[in-house]
């Protein structure tokens, strides 16, 4: 496949912006045991015995509670502020930046649409802004809504404003859709892209799978549950062939867009789950808390092979 086609229509980004230093606020830690699951946010504390704290044990780390899976791979975080969130989450993707360019000569990150793309502002800022090595990255969508690039919709202009149009990547190196295409084809076109992109080794690839490997994805979360366009009960949640697919009937506007299926999702080498603010309380409440649920919202869904964080503040952890 010629990559142009596939990769997309490209966009040159303006120069590095320059602003204040970030300060960074430290949080405290709380001992935890695997009987009494908490979590602490300073002073705070909130405990959380659900499907799967049950399965999970906890331990200390410093700033930070952590809850560990039954892969023994996930962690929770928790924060005082959004800001404190933003800090944290620049810091996590700048180390991983640094740690897959050192290793592999690349750094493979998925971004949402979305609250998270202003979640990741302190990466434009000092240090991030002088110290990432920008020029190594690749950036993907693990959803797009089929809309042109310069539409209010597109998850790509949400990124391209907020973030990418203030850092030096290399156009050829951000893959959005084909907007001109239809939703199916956007999602054959951007298939075909990943295909070719593991092909030359720029998407790492597990021969056991048979999914790319991303080296990071962040991911956002609705308040209904959704992650990328996976939605509660809809079908798509259960496509275990494809690497990327379409909807039509999306619940949440627009309709249409295309999406990384979960095989895809849960292939990643990290995976960091954002959600911030009261709006995300009830249905964190639902996934991580006491609730027992026949269906798995798809954010349960959500299990890589590797290295899952939680990013949460304190207002979407409220009730847990
Ligand atoms: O429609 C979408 O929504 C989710 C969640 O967005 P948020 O604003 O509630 O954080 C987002 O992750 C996804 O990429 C986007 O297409």
């Amino acid at each position: 496949m010629d990559s142009s086609s596939a990769s997309a229509r490209l966009r040159a980004f303006p120069s590095v912006r320059r602003s204040s230093p970030v300060t960074v606020i430290p949080l405290t830690g709380q001992l935890v045991s695997a009987n009494s699951p908490v979590c602490s946010f300073r002073s705070k504390t909130v405990s959380l015995t659900s499907a799967v704290s049950k399965r999970s044990n906890w331990k200390l780390q410093s700033a930070m509670a952590v809850q560990v899976t039954e892969k023994g791979k996930g962690k929770l975080q928790i924060f005082e502020s959004e800001e404190d969130l933003s800090v944290s989450l620049a810091k996590y993707t700048a180390d991983f930046s640094e740690r897959f360019v050192r290793e592999r000569g690349a750094f493979t990150v998925v971004l949402s649409g979305g609250s998270l793309i202003k979640s990741l502002r302190k990466l434009i800022d000092p240090p991030y802004v002088d110290s990432v090595n920008w020029a190594k990255w690749h950036v993907f969508w693990v959803d797009e809504r089929v809309v042109a690039k310069d539409h209010p919709d597109s998850n790509y202009k949400l990124a391209y404003d907020g973030f990418l149009s203030e850092v030096p990547i290399p156009p050829g190196q951000v893959y959005c859709i084909n907007d001109a295409l239809s939703a199916e084809g956007a999602a054959d076109d951007y298939e075909t892209c990943l295909k070719h992109l593991v092909k030359t080794k720029v998407v790492d690839f597990s021969a056991a799978s048979g999914f790319p490997v991303f080296d990071l994805m962040l991911l956002g979360m609705g308040p209904d549950g959704h992650v990328a366009s996976l939605f509660p009960g809809h079908p798509l949640v259960n496509e275990n062939q494809q690497w990327v697919t379409f909807i039509k009937d999306s619940p949440k506007p627009p309709p249409e867009r295309i999406t990384f299926t979960f095989p895809v999702i849960n292939s990643s080498a990290n995976i960091a789950l954002v959600a911030v603010g009261a709006g995300k309380a009830d249905i964190l409440h639902r996934a991580l808390g006491n609730g027992q649920s026949a269906d798995l919202l798809p954010v349960q869904m959500v299990s890589p092979e590797g290295e899952m964080t939680w990013f949460l503040d304190k207002e979407a952890a409220s009730k847990l």
